[in-house]
């Protein structure tokens, strides 16, 4: 947890001023307009001394009560254009904030982001950017009530200088309790944002797991973790909101006392004509409006300790490290050249990648070629680092050692999207994106048109379960109204609209049904005859579809070549067959069940 020792609160109170620093010239109106605002309020009370004034001297009142009323208005004018400006402000400080993360979050390299829970990513985009609100407000309100504190206390000394030596005794007491306790106030502020993100966290991996989690009957357990998480939030502003009620208390109690003790020691003065009675009123009128300032500040400054929470919280997002969006060597053309257009499209040089500094290589001395047409299956148990070897097609992962080079050229002389755009990919457990079935399907491709569209839900077969939809390809896509196999073919449709140089498919374990099985194979099978395929080969078909296979083992490629060659050369190869045989002979026994 950060400290809140003052050392400490400087350097965080200039990361959240680092937020407010592009608007420093609207904060400094916003300052202007409140000063005016306090000068108003200021001048209210002698105003009231010049009625009185008049009363006494037996003059007419309407000056002053005109320049009674006329302080009311423009002060009241004034106060609403600071009120509008700031609150205008305060959102576009969240906005910026916001749109910083999001923008982040999406160009962050994804080892980084998935070393994160996603829910207190959100969080910090959601509940912690709102903290910057108030916080934005609370430096040019701080200020405000600073300077409207010494005026007032100015305006006291110049009615009596005794009184002001009372008021100021009262002043220091309570300044001194404030001061001893607000930074308590700060660390439970900061302590239950914390909470709150890791709320955010065991929520969103607590739904995203639900089937699971009602499956293993884990509902109280697992709904107990995150109350808790919640409890320790809510004891933590608790904690800040009791000692803020403290600090309440005793300002106003203060204040109240100061005024009492004033009207006595002030009455006893008027009694001895050291003190007329108008400047007496005028005084109380000052002490009671001392309270405005004084509580002002207390709210600025708690204010202030949430933002600078925030603040870091927020900034923390900065060390997110993001995919580099130039290449590293020279760029390519656009196109590739006739020299290139031979070799292989993909190719993997002794290649060497591992997941973090002290991880052990998920795959080593890699080296591999991907023909411009075909299929080529990779197969292997499970860890063999089959999934690592699309994350560095994909490059998800950078390689440690080795190179990979797409139409003869290294990847470094391409940008991330670059390499992309040449590629698609389905994932094993094919998600459904935000949006209706069409934008689902134009993901990749936002310029595609319907007549494209239809092709390719014909050739998945889902036209006539698109056509049966009251608002057809228009209708919004939850992933709990498709099935697994529907989901699979809405990937592979989107893979389909248009004809990347390779499509790289990460079969589904599951068992598919027959409809999404045959949809699979005529993809594979047309798109092997125009370009590359690559698949992560899960069922024997397609195995048996591919026209090389590539065997991985511990991270190392072991064998390659055709299904006949590796059933008579590889033993580990026979075994896998072995297993998948089994699987396929197990999902027609359950195909064919009653
Ligand atoms: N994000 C990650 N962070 C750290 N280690 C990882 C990560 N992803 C994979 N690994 C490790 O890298 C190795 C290769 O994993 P990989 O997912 O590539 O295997 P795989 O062949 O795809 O396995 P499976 O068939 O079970 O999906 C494994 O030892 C795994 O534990």
């Amino acid at each position: 947890m950060p400290s809140s020792a003052p050392a400490a609160v400087l350097p965080r109170l200039r990361l959240l001023l680092s937020f407010l620093a592009p608007h420093r010239a609207t904060m400094l109106l916003g300052l202007v307009l409140g000063l005016a605002a306090n000068a108003a309020g200021l001048a209210t009370p002698m105003v009231t001394k010049w009625v009185l004034d008049t009363l006494g001297a037996g003059e007419s009142m309407a000056r002053p009560i005109g320049a009674l009323l006329a302080l009311v208005v423009v002060g009241a004018a004034i106060t609403l254009w600071q009120w509008r400006l700031l609150g205008t402000l305060a959102e576009r400080i969240v906005l910026d904030a916001r749109t910083a993360m999001i923008t982040r979050y999406f160009r962050a390299r994804l080892a980084e982001l998935q070393r994160r829970p996603g829910g207190e990513l959100v969080t910090r985009v959601t509940s912690d950017a709102a903290l910057l609100h108030q916080a934005s407000g609370s430096i040019v309100g701080l200020v405000n009530s600073a300077i409207a504190l010494l005026g007032t206390l100015v305006l006291m000394g110049v009615l009596d200088l005794f009184l002001l030596g009372c008021t100021l005794a009262a002043v220091a007491v309570v300044a001194a309790i404030m001061g001893a306790l607000l930074p308590s106030i700060g660390k439970a502020t900061t302590a239950a944002q914390e909470s709150v993100g890791r709320l955010g966290g065991t929520l969103e991996g607590a739904l995203r797991a639900i089937r699971t989690v009602k499956a293993s009957r884990a509902e109280t357990r697992l709904g107990a973790l995150v109350v808790a998480e919640a409890r320790d939030a809510a004891a933590h502003s608790v904690r800040a909101a009791r000692t803020a009620a403290s600090v309440w208390t005793i300002a106003w109690t203060g204040i109240q006392l100061a005024v009492i003790v004033i009207l006595g020691i002030g009455a006893w003065r008027a009694q001895r004509d050291l003190l007329e009675i108008s400047s007496l009123i005028a005084f109380l009128l000052y002490t009671f409006q001392l309270m405005g300032p004084i509580s002002e500040l207390t709210q600025n400054v708690t204010a202030l300790q949430a933002g600078i929470a925030a603040a870091g919280r927020i900034r923390e997002v900065d060390a997110i490290g993001v995919e580099a969006t130039a290449p590293v060597t020279a760029p390519v053309p656009a196109h590739r050249t006739a020299a290139d257009a031979g070799g292989p499209i993909l190719a993997l040089r002794d290649v060497t990648a591992r997941y973090g500094p002290d991880a052990p290589p998920a795959v080593r001395g890699v080296t591999l070629e991907i023909p411009r047409r075909g299929h080529t299956a990779i197969v292997g148990p499970s860890g063999a680092g089959k999934t690592t070897l699309f994350s560095l097609v994909l490059r998800f992962l950078e390689p440690e050692h080795g190179q990979l080079l797409l139409d003869g050229r290294p990847y470094d002389s391409y940008t991330h999207d670059q390499v992309r755009a040449r590629l698609a990919y389905v994932e094993q457990e094919t998600p459904v994106v935000p949006g209706t079935i069409r934008d689902n399907l134009r993901f990749a491709h936002p310029d595609a048109t319907d007549a494209e569209i239809r092709e390719v839900l014909r050739a998945v077969r889902l036209d006539d379960k698109v056509d049966s939809l009251p608002d057809g390809l228009d209708t919004p896509l939850a992933s709990t109204e498709v099935s697994g196999g529907q989901r699979q073919r809405i990937a592979l449709a989107r893979a389909m609209l248009r004809t990347p140089d390779v499509l790289l498919l990460d079969e589904a374990t599951a068992q598919l049904d027959g409809l999404t099985e045959a949809a699979l194979h005529e993809c594979i099978r047309q798109r092997a005859a125009a370009g590359a395929v690559v698949t992560i080969a899960h069922r024997l078909s397609t195995v048996l579809d591919a026209d090389r296979i590539v065997v991985l083992e511990e991270g190392r490629i072991r064998a390659r070549g055709t299904h006949a060659e590796l059933l008579a050369g590889d033993d580990l190869y026979r075994r896998l067959v072995q297993a998948l045989r089994i699987a396929a002979e197990q999902d027609v026994a359950t195909a064919a069940a009653p």
